[in-house]
């Protein structure tokens, strides 16, 4: 176990850290906190929910000079919710010393942004196209920059981000440090980073697969026309606290979203086109659980830490194994238990075997459960809550009722009564959506992002503002476990069907 106190951290820093529930340092933060601090680059890889943020965080905020009013760190992130979170993690690290952070991205009002880089915030958290925008229009000041992350690498170092991100580094002085950060690193990604690196130190966790073992990992094999019906009655055996639907599409996530709704869950998706305002109160709600099921595509795929997401659910087979990697990595996270399920068509089955092959997981089957199965999950929901009142309830004012219906009939059949009106009865309306076509191994081998619709920071959208992320410490790197995990057990133990 290696606390904070050992790496040898400031005391305002520690501080901050403490506060925020870390008690050790995770692996990776326990491996890259130095050598970042001594001031070498880094490229940082180890699995989803594992605190990669902290990791580069801590040793960025070691770094600033407060009394400098002058930006001097740069962390860039592939999407605007991501960059946001960033910045607020960043932002709890550097309370106590002082450091001020500086979200940065698209579809918030340009003017405001170029007046608060004016101030020269200390660190800019920014997403990639807003950032260049900055930088040509010389209104961001890179010439104190000491220290660039970029999170999410891979991504940010893919086909859709390089260029932007070459024009953003070139203007960027080179005595600078640079520090790396994903769950996932293709080899000929990794290649391409150590050339843009000053002799990179590439720590990268040993493990035997590229997922968290604490996600357990289902496939089902089902017909593109029988996947909606599979979901909700997955939804109604697992109960969620949280879950996340992936689809592929943008109009796929919205056919989701209203079928969903329209057979009675609170569900809303986000994916690029929606404006930014929308987007970040679908996600607030989210997260306080006014909505119960997340529709989202790869938009929501990398970095965001929701605390509470029990499930996700790939409605859709993500294009290419990293992408699968991330994806259900929004569950599991700083060691809390996760459930992820894949939906696969008989001819997607070799894409299947490639995401396990290249992640090094065996994903089991699930059988399509019957609409029978679904409705005894609903009925246990209602029981569960019986045992419940029937616990910790004071029930006297209902004894003279009930021992009158006792008089009259069976006690099975009363309760079967009583059950019957409480059980929420899924009305089967049907939803039709839009067919996909099966995707094949050798699309996803090429990396054919160019449909995929992510969509991530090209759109200008209206809203502004931004999210406070609730934050609970919880999970096997401290001892202090959140409630949602107690109760997600509990409902567990009790529904022998998930
Ligand atoms: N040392 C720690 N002790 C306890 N919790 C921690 C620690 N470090 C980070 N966390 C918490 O763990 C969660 C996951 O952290 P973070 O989002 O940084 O993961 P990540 O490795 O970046 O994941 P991803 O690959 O999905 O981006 C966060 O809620 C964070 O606050
Ligand atoms: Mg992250």
């Amino acid at each position: 176990m290696t606390t904070f106190n050992s790496l040898g951290l400031s005391k305002s820093v520690l501080k901050s850290v403490l506060e925020m529930g870390f008690e050790e340092a995770t692996p990776i933060q326990e491996q890259t906190i130095p050598i970042a601090m001594d001031g070498r680059d880094v490229i940082g890889q180890a699995q989803t929910g594992t605190g990669k943020t902290a990791a580069f965080g801590i040793p960025m905020i070691e770094k600033i000079n407060q009394d400098l009013k002058k930006t001097q760190g740069l962390v860039i992130a592939p999407t605007r919710e991501l960059a946001m979170q960033v910045a607020t993690e960043l932002n709890k690290l550097g309370q106590y010393k002082g450091v001020r952070v500086l979200p940065v991205y698209g579809g918030s009002d340009m003017g405001r942004q170029i007046r608060e880089l004016k101030n020269q915030p200390q660190i800019v958290v920014a997403t990639p196209g807003r950032l260049l925008d900055h930088v040509r229009r010389k209104t961001i000041n890179l010439s104190n920059i000491h220290t660039t992350v970029l999170d999410e690498a891979d991504e940010m170092l893919n086909m859709g981000f390089i260029e932007d991100i070459k024009a953003i580094l070139n203007a960027i002085p080179l005595q600078r440090q640079t520090l790396l950060f994903s769950a996932t690193m293709p080899k000929e990604i990794h290649e391409i980073a150590t050339k843009m690196m000053k002799k990179p130190e590439t720590v990268k966790l040993k493990s035997k697969q590229m997922t968290v073992d604490k996600i357990d990992q289902f496939f089902v094999e089902v017909n593109e026309g029988k996947k909606f019906d599979t979901l909700t009655r997955l939804l109604d055996i697992h109960v969620p606290d949280l879950a996340i639907v992936f689809g592929r599409t943008k109009k796929r996530v919205d056919e989701l979203t209203d079928g969903l709704s329209a057979r009675g869950f609170r569900a809303e998706g986000i994916h690029g086109d929606l404006t930014q305002g929308k987007r970040m109160s679908v996600l607030k709600k989210f997260k306080r659980g006014g909505v119960e099921v997340l529709v989202a595509t790869d938009v929501a795929a990398r970095g965001l830490d929701i605390s509470g997401v029990t499930h996700v659910y790939n409605f859709d087979i993500p294009q290419d194994p990293e992408s699968y990697v991330h994806r259900i990595g929004r569950t599991g996270r700083a060691g809390n238990e996760g459930h992820a399920v894949s939906f696969i068509t008989p001819r997607e089955m070799a894409h299947l075997h490639l995401i396990e092959k290249t992640t090094g997981t065996k994903i089991q089957r699930l059988p399509i459960p019957s609409s029978d199965e679904a409705h005894k999950g609903q009925q246990k929901i209602v029981v569960d809550k019986m045992m419940q009142s029937i616990e910790s309830e004071d029930l006297d004012a209902y004894y003279a009722q009930a021992n009158e219906l006792l008089a009259q009939h069976d006690s099975a059949t009363v309760i079967a009564a009583a059950l019957k009106m409480l059980t929420k009865e899924r009305k089967d309306v049907p939803v039709n959506l839009t067919s996909l076509s099966p995707i094949s191994v050798k699309q996803a081998q090429k990396g054919n992002k160019k449909n995929d619709n992510r969509n991530y920071d090209r759109k200008k959208g209206g809203g502004k503002g931004g999210y406070n992320r609730n934050h609970k410490p919880k999970g096997q790197y401290n001892k202090n476990n959140g409630g949602r995990n107690r109760n997600y057990q509990q409902k567990r133990n009790q529904n022998s069907n998930s």
